[in-house]
């Protein structure tokens, strides 16, 4: 979907601003229509950001296949497909749904006739409830199913009915409840609606052996199991720095100008997170329940949703991605293991063996992937994002919308190539990312021989132990110097 520009902003009523609320009145009726559709600003909701912004000819078709012509052609045959898949659309997490209720509270207090927009947002029903805590929706459910009917449409030699059967599939998932119902749902898609199975009470997964969820936090929550993360980063106050002097940009300070006066609300009774949760509402209701003229949609334009996507891009970028090393050193055990799998299956067919699990499926968060994206150098800026550089960096790779939009997946794909004219050259990779070829960085090119690979991640394969890279080193300071 191209993104639309933005509703118009109802404008509060005050005597001077007549001529204002014309003009704006014909602005808006010129674009009723576009306040029928979804708002403009659904490509800036960051990592709440829906999986059919990536894929807009989803929200026609989601069972549409359209990478068939990107893949290698029928000379190489596909051996093994290894995936880390982010859960679908959920609800927002306990965290955020006090906030929410935060600003909806600071709304609904507001005496005496308010805009038409104030007294639109305080009509609104406060539905979210804590118990929510980041479960999965319906709709996640659903970009799960869809998903799985997807990708075993795109690899039909590899997700067949035979290697379910036999079990030549696993599936593992991260502990949190979104994650395992995600590879629920993910299976129920690949039995029920790939393979027609048909779906009856009885005919649960248990009768399909290995179809059922692996947990496997140490793989797919390796973030939590790295004690130089949690020191450095996690539960450090001042990792995230640069999103605090963010918050308290001009840029942050003109958007809470506006939100102020278009609420009749005092600046100093507001924040930047209670604004970010007030954008975070119009992502939520529009992912969740598909609403696409919410009221919380019609207090931003562009130019807000553009700050406010950068705000959640720098908090990514610095405990995520590139902001610090150990951010991506810390998911070398995860690329290992999919590096390992893709070995083995090389192993295999030089033995003319089968593939013994041919299908790999890892279900995890944005945090799974937006690590390991950067321990393999993709969506690398060659200037840090920074609270100082928001327009500079506009035209950014790192856009954590773009990237890890809810159920996105990062498939390695392994060939066998039997025309090729060397050894070297017989198995080969390809990257796909939401379903479209990625370009490895270091070739530019999304398909790279498994010989070239090994090389090129070499030293993630051997100069990347987690104990090491984990280990919290002791200053060697004595505790004179300390004080
Ligand atoms: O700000 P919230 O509470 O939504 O942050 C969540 C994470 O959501 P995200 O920032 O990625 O939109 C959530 O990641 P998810 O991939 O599972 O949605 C993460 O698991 C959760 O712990 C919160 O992350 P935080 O870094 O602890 O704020």
């Amino acid at each position: 979907m191209s993104f639309l520009f933005a509703p118009c902003r109802p404008c509060s009523p005050k005597p001077f601003q007549i001529l204002l609320i014309s003009v704006t009145w014909l602005c808006s009726s010129a674009r009723t229509s576009v306040e029928s559709r979804p708002p403009g600003l659904t490509f800036f909701f960051g990592t709440k950001t829906r999986y059919e912004e990536v894929n807009p000819f989803l929200q026609e078709n989601p069972l549409l296949v359209t990478g068939k012509q990107d893949l290698l052609p029928n000379t190489c045959t596909p051996l093994k497909i290894v995936s880390v898949i982010r859960h679908g659309t959920r609800y927002p997490t306990h965290k955020q749904i006090k906030k929410m209720k935060k600003m909806h509270d600071l709304i609904l207090k507001q005496k005496g006739i308010g805009s038409e927009l104030v007294e639109r947002l305080q009509q609104w029903e406060m539905w979210y409830e804590d118990w929510m805590d980041g479960q999965l929706v319906k709709k996640g459910e659903q970009d799960m199913r869809n998903l799985a009917y997807r990708l075993a449409s795109l690899f039909p030699s590899l997700f067949t009915e035979e290697r379910l059967k036999q079990s030549k599939m696993t599936f593992t998932t991260s502990s949190k409840h979104r994650c395992v119902d995600s590879t629920k749902s993910f299976i129920s898609g690949l039995v029920h609606d790939y393979f027609r199975f048909p779906q009856t009470p009885e005919s649960g997964l248990k009768d399909l052996p290995g179809m059922e969820p692996v947990i496997n936090d140490t793989l797919m929550r390796f973030f939590d199991h790295c004690p130089k993360f949690l020191v450095e980063v996690e539960d450090n106050d001042t990792a995230l720095h640069e999103v605090d002097k963010f918050k308290q940009s001009p840029e942050m300070k003109k958007v809470i100008q506006k939100i102020s006066t278009l609420l009749d609300v005092p600046e100093q009774e507001l924040s930047a997170d209670l604004i970010q949760m007030a954008f975070f509402i119009c992502s939520f209701e529009l992912a969740i329940k598909n609403i696409v003229n919410s009221p919380w949609c019609s207090l931003f334009d562009e130019e807000d949703a553009r700050v406010l996507e950068y705000l959640n891009d720098l908090k990514q970028y610095w405990k995520r991605g590139y902001g610090y090393d150990i951010n991506s050193r810390s998911s070398c055990h995860l690329f290992q293991h999919i590096f390992q799998h893709l070995e083995i299956a090389v192993t295999e067919s030089k033995s003319s063996q089968q593939v013994s699990i041919p299908v790999v499926m890892q279900f995890g968060h944005a945090e799974t992937l937006l690590p390991l994206l950067a321990l393999m150098g993709l969506f690398k800026d060659e200037t840090p994002l920074t609270a100082e550089n928001f327009i500079s960096q506009t035209e950014r790779k790192f856009r954590s919308g773009h990237i890890v939009p809810y159920a996105s997946n990062l498939a390695f794909v392994l060939y066998r190539c039997d025309m090729a004219e060397t050894q070297r050259e017989k198995y080969q990779v390809q990257l796909l990312l939401n379903e479209q070829l990625l370009h490895f960085p270091h070739s530019h090119s999304s398909l790279c021989l498994f010989e070239e690979m090994k090389e090129q991640y070499g030293h993630l394969l051997d100069g990347c132990a987690i104990s090491t890279e984990c280990a919290i080193v002791k200053t060697n300071r004595s505790s004179e110097d300390e004080l």
